[in-house]
Order: structure tokens, then sequence, then C-alpha cells
């Protein structure tokens, strides 16, 4: 039977991980928060999952990496200089980030992407994205990952076209820009729309996450997937086979 350790083994996706491992048949290797030393967990565990918190990340891929052990990193609010240390580790062993592991955004991913690339620039691009009160990031890592599929569609970098404050006086929209907008409150799990906004008509597409278990699913079938796996960064996409 297969083990996976989690970092961030108390939080809310970390308690829903431990909950469906038994029913999925894989053994809990353990966890480690905030004061505790992440290498123990690491040594025992076939794979890691990271649920945490961006301050983190560099001290869970050194113990990943120093035992040898794949990690999958869900945590968001990450950075570039996070992306370079997951892309340094990644010489040594598998690493899997994503902003979402749901099966449901990982295809809306592809569908947002085929959409901007059909629809020309005169189709404005706006993603709106709704998380529970308790949120520390925004936008939210799969906002930002819907946002690199459309801005891939257009053979843009996201990083020219992103758009996430309009606060103020901020003029007439300019064409070809991707904007960003986040709603926070109760106990909303994950809503995200992508609108196309063209003159005369409009093509929504959405994803509403009504429970945390389908991320938690989706991260305990990457983790087994990335066991497997020699050393390397992959996405969702290759997990489910897209
Ligand atoms: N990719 C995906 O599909 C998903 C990603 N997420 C992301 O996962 C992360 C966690 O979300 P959520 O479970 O809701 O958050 P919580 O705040 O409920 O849990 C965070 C956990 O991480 C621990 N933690 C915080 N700081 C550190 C640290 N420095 N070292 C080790 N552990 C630490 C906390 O421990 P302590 O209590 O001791 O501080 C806590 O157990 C967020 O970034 C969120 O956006 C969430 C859902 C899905
Ligand atoms: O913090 C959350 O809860 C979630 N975070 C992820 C994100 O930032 O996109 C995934 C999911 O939407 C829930």
């Amino acid at each position: 039977m297969s083990s996976i350790g989690i970092y961030g083994s108390q939080g809310r996706m970390g308690l829903a991980i431990q909950d469906i491992l038994a029913s999925e048949g894989v053994r809990y290797a353990g966890g480690a928060d905030a004061s505790d030393d992440p290498v123990p967990v690491a040594q025992a565990a076939d794979a890691l999952v990271d649920f945490s918190s961006p301050a983190a990340l560099e001290s869970h891929l050194a113990a990943a990496r120093a035992a040898g052990t794949p990690i999958v990193i869900g945590t968001t609010g990450i950075n570039a200089q996070h992306h370079a240390l997951i892309d340094d580790a990644a010489r040594d062993i598998a690493v899997l980030q994503t902003g979402n592991t749901s099966l449901g955004v990982v295809l809306l991913a592809r569908l947002v992407r085929e959409a901007a690339a059909r629809l020309g620039p005169d189709w404005d691009i706006e993603i709106v994205e709704a998380h529970h009160r308790h949120k520390l990031d925004a936008p939210s890592g799969t906002a930002l990952m819907l946002g690199e599929a459309a801005a891939a569609g257009r053979e843009v970098a996201l990083g020219e076209v992103r758009v996430a404050d309009r606060a103020g006086l901020s003029g007439a929209r300019a064409e070809g820009t991707i904007g960003f907008a986040s709603i926070r409150g109760g106990s909303i799990v994950g809503d995200h729309h992508v609108i196309f906004a063209g003159a005369g008509e409009r093509i929504e597409l959405a994803h509403l996450a009504q429970e945390r278990a389908i991320f938690a699913r989706g991260a305990v079938k990457a983790a087994l997937w990335l066991a497997k796996q020699p050393a390397g960064r992959y996405t969702m996409d290759a997990v489910l086979g897209l």
C-alpha cells in the first residue's frame, strides 16, 4: 500500500485529504504543520502533498529533495522566486505544482485556452473568482492558472496583459488585457468564471466547487501518479492524461 505525507495536515485541505485516504486505499505517513520539522514525514512517505503556506515552500522542497520523495505543491499565492525553487528541486525529484487539483478545473483550463485562441482580441477576457472568508491570497491560484490558459491561447505572456486592480479612475478597458476580480465571503468553497465579452454577446465558462473533497481526491491521485515518475516538473494535465 502506498503512503502519503501531508504538509499543512491540520488545515482545511490537510483534513479533507486525511478524510479520504482510507477510501482511496492509501496509508497516511504523517503530517507537519507550522511548528513541526518537515523532514521525518518526507522520509516516511512515498509521496508528499503540500497545502500549507508559501512561506514554508522552501523548507518543504528541501525536505522532499533530501529524502528523494516526490511532492505535489497545491499551496497558492506563490511568486516567481517560488517557481524558481520548484524548478530547481525538480532537477532531483518529481514535483507537480498546480493551483487546482480538481478534474473539472483542469478541463476548464483547456476550454478557456481553446476559446481564447479562437476569439479575437476584441473579445474581452475577465476572470472572476469567489472564495471563503479565510482565504489569504488573491487572485486565487486557479484564477491565475485560467489566466495563463487564456494568455497561452492568445500567444501572449500573462504578465504583459494582466489587470488585477481597477480601483479609482481606471480609464477605459485596454484591448487585449485579461482582468481579474476577487470576491471573499462566508464558506464559499471556490467559484471561477471566465467571461469572454464581445460586442453584443458574451460567453461564460465556469467551474463551481461544492466540496473540498474534489481537491483532495485530485491531490491523492496526483501524488500516487507522481510517486512513479522520474525527477522533473509536472502538471495535472499529465496525471489526467489530457
Ligand atoms: N491546489 C488546490 O487545488 C488547492 C489549493 N489550496 C491552497 O492550499 C493552501 C492551504 O489551504 P487551506 O487548507 O484552506 O488553509 P488552512 O489555513 O486551513 O491550512 C493551512 C495549514 O498549513 C499550515 N501551515 C501554515 N504555515 C505553515 C508553515 N510555515 N509551515 C508548515 N505548515 C504551515 C497550517 O498550520 P498551523 O495551523 O500550525 O499554522 C495549517 O495546518 C492555500 O494556499 C490554498 O489556497 C486550497 C484548496 C485547493
Ligand atoms: O484557498 C482555497 O480554498 C482554494 N484555493 C485554490 C486557489 O487558490 O485557486 C483552489 C480552490 O479554488 C480553493
